[in-house]
C-alpha cells in the first residue's frame, strides 16, 4: 500500500516530536514529509531519527515555509507561541493541522477558531481515546450527581511539564461545568493555601502534582455524604496520544475547512 499522507512534524526533537516520528515511520497510510525544528536548535540539518538512533532520510530543518510546501498536514506538539507561528504558515500553504500544544491563553484559542475559517485543523488537549471516553463519561456523571457532590480534579505529570493545570483537566472542567450550566471561569479554584474558609459547593477545584517520568494521570472527584464517585484516565506511554494525533490527521484529510476536536474524530460529540 503507498503511503499517501504526508505528514510533517512540529517539534521533533520534544518528548512527544520523537514518539511521533516513530509512530509515522510505522504507519500504514503516512510518510514522514518534513521535521521542524527550533531556529538555532543543534538538530538542524540532522537526521530527524539521530538523537534516537533511527535513519528517516527526513533532516530537521527551521525554514517552516519551505519545509511545509510538499505536506498535507502538520502535526504540532510544541508551545503556543511555535504553533501559533506555524498556523499562520499552515493558512498560507493550506496545510491541515493537528494540535495537540497545551496552554494557548484566550487569544491563542481565537487564533485557531479564525483559521478553522480557511483550513482543517484538529486541535485537542489529549489525543488518547481514553480520556476523550472519559469526557463523555464525566459529562453523564456531571448531570446525574448534579447536586450534593463536590468535584474536585486532581492532575500529575513528569517534572518537565511547563503548563498547570494541564488542558486536559482544563477541558474536563469545561466538560463538567458546561453539563452543570455553570461557568468554569466563575466557579474555578486553582489550588488552596492558608485559611480558606469552607468549601462552596459551587466551585470545582484543580490541583497539580508535578514529578518524575509521570505520562499524565487525571482523576475527577465527585464527592458527596457518604460516597464518592472517581473518574480516572492513566496514561503509561506516549505512543496513546501520537496514535491519536494521526488518526486525526488521516480523519482531517478529507474534512473540510473547521476547527475540529478528538471528540469529532472519534464520532463521540
Ligand atoms: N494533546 C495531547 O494528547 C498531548 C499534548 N501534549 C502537549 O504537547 C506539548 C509538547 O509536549 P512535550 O513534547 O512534552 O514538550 P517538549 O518540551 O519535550 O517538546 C517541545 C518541542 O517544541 C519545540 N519548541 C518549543 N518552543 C518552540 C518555538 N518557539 N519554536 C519552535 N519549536 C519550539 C521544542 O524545541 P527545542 O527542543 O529546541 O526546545 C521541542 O522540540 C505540550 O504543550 C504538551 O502539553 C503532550 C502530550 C500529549
Ligand atoms: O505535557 C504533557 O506531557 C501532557 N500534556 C497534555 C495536557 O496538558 O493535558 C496531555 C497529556 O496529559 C500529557
Amino acid at each position: 500500500m503507498s503511503k499517501s499522507l504526508r505528514v510533517a512534524i512540529a517539534g521533533g526533537s520534544g518528548r512527544m516530536g520523537r514518539v511521533l516520528i516513530e509512530a509515522v515511520l510505522a504507519h500504514d497510510d503516512c510518510s514522514l514529509s518534513a521535521v521542524l525544528g527550533r531556529a538555532g536548535s543543534a538538530s538542524l540539518g540532522q537526521d530527524a531519527g539521530q538523537p534516537f538512533g533511527l535513519h528517516t532520510g527526513v533532516v530537521v530543518r527551521s525554514d517552516v515555509e519551505a519545509a511545509l510546501r510538499n505536506v498535507d498536514v502538520l502535526v504540532d506538539f510544541t508551545r503556543p507561541e511555535a504553533t501559533l507561528a506555524h498556523l499562520a504558515i499552515c493558512r498560507q500553504l493550506g496545510v491541515k493541522l493537528v494540535v495537540g500544544t497545551t496552554g494557548f491563553d484566550e487569544a491563542g484559542k481565537a487564533a485557531l477558531k479564525e483559521a478553522g475559517g480557511e483550513i482543517g485543523i484538529v486541535s485537542a488537549p489529549n489525543m488518547s481515546v481514553g480520556v476523550n471516553l472519559s469526557f463523555k463519561l464525566l459529562e453523564i456523571a456531571a448531570k446525574v450527581l448534579a447536586t450534593g457532590y463536590d468535584i474536585e480534579i486532581v492532575e500529575a505529570h513528569h517534572r518537565h511539564k511547563v503548563d498547570a493545570p494541564s488542558g486536559t483537566a482544563l477541558r474536563m472542567g469545561e466538560v463538567v461545568a458546561d453539563a452543570l450550566g455553570r461557568d468554569l471561569a466563575s466557579c474555578a479554584i486553582y489550588g488552596r493555601e492558608g485559611v480558606t474558609g469552607a468549601r462552596d459547593p459551587s466551585s470545582i477545584g484543580f490541583a497539580t502534582v508535578r514529578g518524575g517520568d509521570v505520562v499524565g494521570d487525571h482523576t475527577v472527584m465527585f464527592m458527596a455524604d457518604g460516597e464518592r464517585v472517581e473518574i480516572s484516565h492513566k496514561a503509561s506511554s506516549r505512543a496513546t496520544f501520537a496514535q491519536g494525533a494521526l488518526r486525526a490527521a488521516c480523519w482531517l484529510a478529507d474534512r473540510p475547512a473547521g476547527l475540529y476536536d478528538m471528540q469529532d474524530v472519534l464520532a463521540l460529540r
